[in-house]
Parts: C-alpha cells; sequence; structure tokens
C-alpha cells in the first residue's frame, strides 16, 4: 500500500501538485485521472522518486519513502513507466528484457575470465525468464526484432515486460493507452488485469481512455489543479457533477450536458 500524505511539489511559484493525501491499495488497480496539467504525472514522479516533494510524505507498507530514488525503490518493487517508452531501440525484444535486472556477473571483466559458467547460467535462466515473460505478453513472435521497430503498443506491452523480469510489486503506468490502437490496448488490459490477479501487482495507472479505466480499475482517483476532487467506483466518478465540470469547465457542462451523459463527455473530452 502506498500512502501519500499532504503532497506539495511546487515549481518555482507553481503548485503543480498541491496537497494532495491518498492511498493506493496493495493488490488493487487503481486509475488516476484529470485533465491536462492537473498533476497526475508530477504526482507519478514524486512517488517514484524522480521528483523529491516540495513538502508531504509517502511510504510504503508503512515505510517512509520519500524522495528515495528511483534505483532504491526499484529495489524496492515500486517501478514507474513513463508516457513515451524508453526501450533501446537497436537491441533485440529479448535482449531488452534480459537486461533489466542489472547486476550480473558479466558485468564485470574479472568474472568474464575467471568465472565463464556462472555467467553462462545466469544467462541461460534470464534468457528463459524472458522468454517466458514474451510467450505471458504475446510478444514471442517478434523476439529478435529490433526493440525500435515495435509498434507504439508493443512498446508499452515492453515496458510491462520489464516490470516483470525483475518480479515488480507496485508498478505506476503513465498513459498506457497514448498512441495505442484499441486492438494493443485490450490485450494491454488483459496483461494488466492478469499481472494483477495473478501475480498479486498493484497497479496505479494514469489514463484517459475512460473505457479503458472503467474496466481495469476496482477505484478512480481524480485529480485537477494539483488536488485531489474525487475518489470512487469508476461508475460513480463518471457521474459526478465535479468531476464532469473539471474536464468541461461548468458554462460549457451547463451548457452541453444533459443528466448520464458524463461517461461520453469525460471519454471524449480529453485527449
Ligand atoms: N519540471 C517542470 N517544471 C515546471 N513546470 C512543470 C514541470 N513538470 C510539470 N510542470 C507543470 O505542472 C503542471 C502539471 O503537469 P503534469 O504533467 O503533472 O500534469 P498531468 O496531469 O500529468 O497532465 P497531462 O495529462 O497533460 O500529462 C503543468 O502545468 C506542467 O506544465
Amino acid at each position: 500500500m502506498i500512502v501519500c500524505h499532504d503532497i506539495h511539489k511546487h515549481f518555482g511559484g507553481f503548485h503543480a501538485v498541491d496537497g494532495v493525501s491518498l492511498t493506493i491499495p496493495a493488490g488493487a488497480i487503481t486509475g488516476l485521472i484529470g485533465p491536462n496539467g492537473a498533476g497526475k504525472s508530477t504526482l507519478f514522479n514524486v512517488i517514484a522518486g524522480v521528483h523529491r516533494p516540495t513538502s508531504g510524505t509517502v511510504t510504503m507498507a508503512g515505510e517512509d519513502i520519500t524522495g528515495l530514488p528511483p534505483h532504491q525503490l526499484f529495489a524496492r518493487g515500486l517501478l514507474r513507466t513513463f508516457q513515451i517508452a524508453h526501450e533501446f531501440s537497436s537491441m533485440s525484444v529479448l535482449e531488452n528484457l534480459m537486461m533489466v535486472p542489472g547486476g550480473q556477473s558479466g558485468e564485470t571483466l574479472w568474472n568474464t575470465w575467471v568465472h565463464r559458467r556462472r555467467i553462462e547460467r545466469e544467462e541461460e535462466g534470464l534468457r528463459a525468464k524472458a522468454q517466458d515473460v514474451l510467450e505471458f505478453l504475446g510478444l514471442a513472435h517478434v523476439r529478435e526484432e529490433r526493440a525500435g521497430n515495435l509498434s507504439g503498443g508493443q512498446k508499452k506491452l515492453l515496458e510491462l515486460g520489464r516490470t516483470m523480469m525483475v518480479d515488480a510489486r507496485i508498478v505506476f503506468l503513465d498513459e498506457v493507452g497514448a498512441g495505442v490502437n484499441r486492438t494493443l490496448l485490450r490485450t494491454i488490459g488483459d496483461a494488466i488485469v492478469r499481472l494483477n490477479k495473478e501475480r498479486g501487482y498493484t497497479f496505479c495507472v494514469i489514463e484517459h481512455d475512460m473505457d479503458f479505466i472503467a474496466r481495469l480499475c476496482d477505484s478512480v482517483i481524480v485529480m485537477a489543479q494539483g488536488k485531489v476532487l474525487a475518489q470512487g467506483a469508476p461508475a460513480d466518478i463518471v457521474r459526478d457533477e465535479r468531476v464532469i465540470e473539471a474536464y468541461l469547465g461548468t458554462g460549457l457542462k451547463n451548457k452541453v450536458l444533459g443528466k448520464g451523459a458524463g461517461e461520453a463527455m469525460i471519454g471524449v473530452a480529453a485527449p
């Protein structure tokens, strides 16, 4: 479980995150939505150690992790993926996965001379694990492809695969659906649900596609202007007046919005 208590993140005089307190329950899939500029990615960055908060605390399973750098959070099983996938484009898909765990004996020059067997065994283990991950994600057929040649959706799947290589426990996904076609988005959604149900992953997902959020998430947190506006079940959130207002602005809402049209408007209004 991740608990944020009164998080502020200021850039100069600008309050990108402005007093956010929230809980991301262990073992659940939580959605984080909100209009552009609401502070969602900044909050992710604070939790995942990319930014140190101006004030406030973050705890993970009761332990204070505020301001810990990403590699220390990574070692605790907390990972964040980015809106733009960060693959090593000239390496193969398989190699991209095999290099994730790090700290392998073969990375030390001395070991490459004196511990050849150990290095070979480690590589075999990693290769087998990477093959499993590729099967799980339906990417086995592009195993030898250069990662840079994958489609946007396949790159997002590869990012999920990276989290599986280190048996992550809590994964923060930033806009998994951006630039991904609907078929692959469904595949990504299915993989997230399976990782959650079968392997106990906790997810927090930023996504603008409300269908995707509603299908996946146990609960949804809505941010606007750096604050938490609402939290609840997806079905309630899309009907919440404050949420609709945040997406549309009060004037426009009154003009165009009939009751019950909230779901459609949230989905359409967000890019
Ligand atoms: N490094 C930074 N320096 C200055 N301002 C920043 C920085 N990072 C974010 N901001 C500002 O903070 C605000 C919140 O940005 P953030 O990216 O967190 O929003 P978001 O909810 O993720 O939006 P989107 O859905 O468009 O990605 C924006 O106005 C943004 O311009």
